[in-house]
């Protein structure tokens, strides 16, 4: 038998989306392990969102398969997916913006706890204790993302690129196996993005965690990933090693728009 760790944990096989007579995602197939990050790229409109949406069940797909820990997930209904292990950010923060980091960052926790609401106002015995083990992750989580300094000040008050972390920070208090990042470097300036990367491979060391990431920043996808993937036009065109990638003519013609 395999080791757990040498399998794919997503394999996406033959995802096909389409919007009335457009084809956002054509025959979409690519593997990515555990363990390791995975950047999705491509120029607008070439079927990224589409695919995340895909892997949070918020769209369903006419054909193909997409197996997690080799289940399809189309077994786990939408609201499901943060307990199967799949979180995710956004690209537009959503985010409380008059509660603290730190009540931020509980909240993430709740999607995966087990009480409900009635135990939960009751405050029964086995409320406190979740409670406290949540308390303590979010320390954790707090402590991995820097983010103590500011953990009691409402995240209005912070600046965006701290505000990106605390959304970092929320994803991962339902102890993801499989993180989404959507665009994470997208507003934050050069020395932001410099410590973006830093952290997203301090994340993956220290958790051992997989992570997919749409972006545009090519710097920070070429240096923090493991494996890209390039689409266009709803098509998979590449899939490799950064460099590989980086010099795919399909890839070059893509973004320039010309013969490579
Ligand atoms: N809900 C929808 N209804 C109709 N068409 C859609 C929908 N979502 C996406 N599309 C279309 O599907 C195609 C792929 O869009 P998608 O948003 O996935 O691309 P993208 O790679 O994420 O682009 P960007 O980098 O601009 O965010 C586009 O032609 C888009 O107009």
């Amino acid at each position: 038998m395999q080791e757990p760790r040498a399998q794919a944990l997503l394999e996406v096989t033959g995802v096909t989306v389409r919007f009335g007579g457009i084809t956002a995602l054509d025959g979409v197939s690519f593997k990515v392990m555990r363990g390791t990050i995975a950047g999705l790229i491509g120029p607008n409109g070439a079927g990224k969102t589409t695919l995340f949406n895909c892997l949070s069940r918020l769209y369903g797909f006419s054909e193909g398969e997409i197996l997690f820990e080799g289940k399809p997930l189309t077994d786990t209904p939408p609201h499901g997916i943060a307990a199967l292990g799949i979180g995710r950010t956004f690209q537009n923060l959503a985010l409380f913006r008059t509660m603290s980091v730190r009540d931020n960052v509980m909240l993430g926790g709740h999607a995966r706890s087990a009480s409900g609401f009635l135990s939960n106002a009751l405050r029964l015995p086995h409320v406190q204790r979740e409670e406290r083990q949540l308390g303590a992750r979010a320390s954790q989580v707090i402590d991995l993302l820097d983010l103590q300094a500011v953990a009691a000040t409402p995240v209005a008050d912070l600046p965006f690129g701290t505000q990106k972390r605390v959304e970092l920070a929320r994803a991962l208090m339902s102890q993801p196996k499989l993180l989404l990042l959507d665009e994470p470097a997208g507003g934050l300036n050069h020395e932001e993005v410099d410590g973006l990367r830093l952290l997203l491979r301090r994340i993956q060391s220290e958790l051992q965690l997989t992570m997919l990431l749409v972006e545009h920043h090519m710097n920070l996808v070429m240096r923090v990933s493991d494996q890209v993937i390039a689409l266009d036009f709803g098509r998979k065109i590449a899939d490799g090693t950064p460099a590989e990638v980086r010099e795919n003519p399909d890839v070059v013609r893509a973004y320039l728009g010309v013969e490579a």
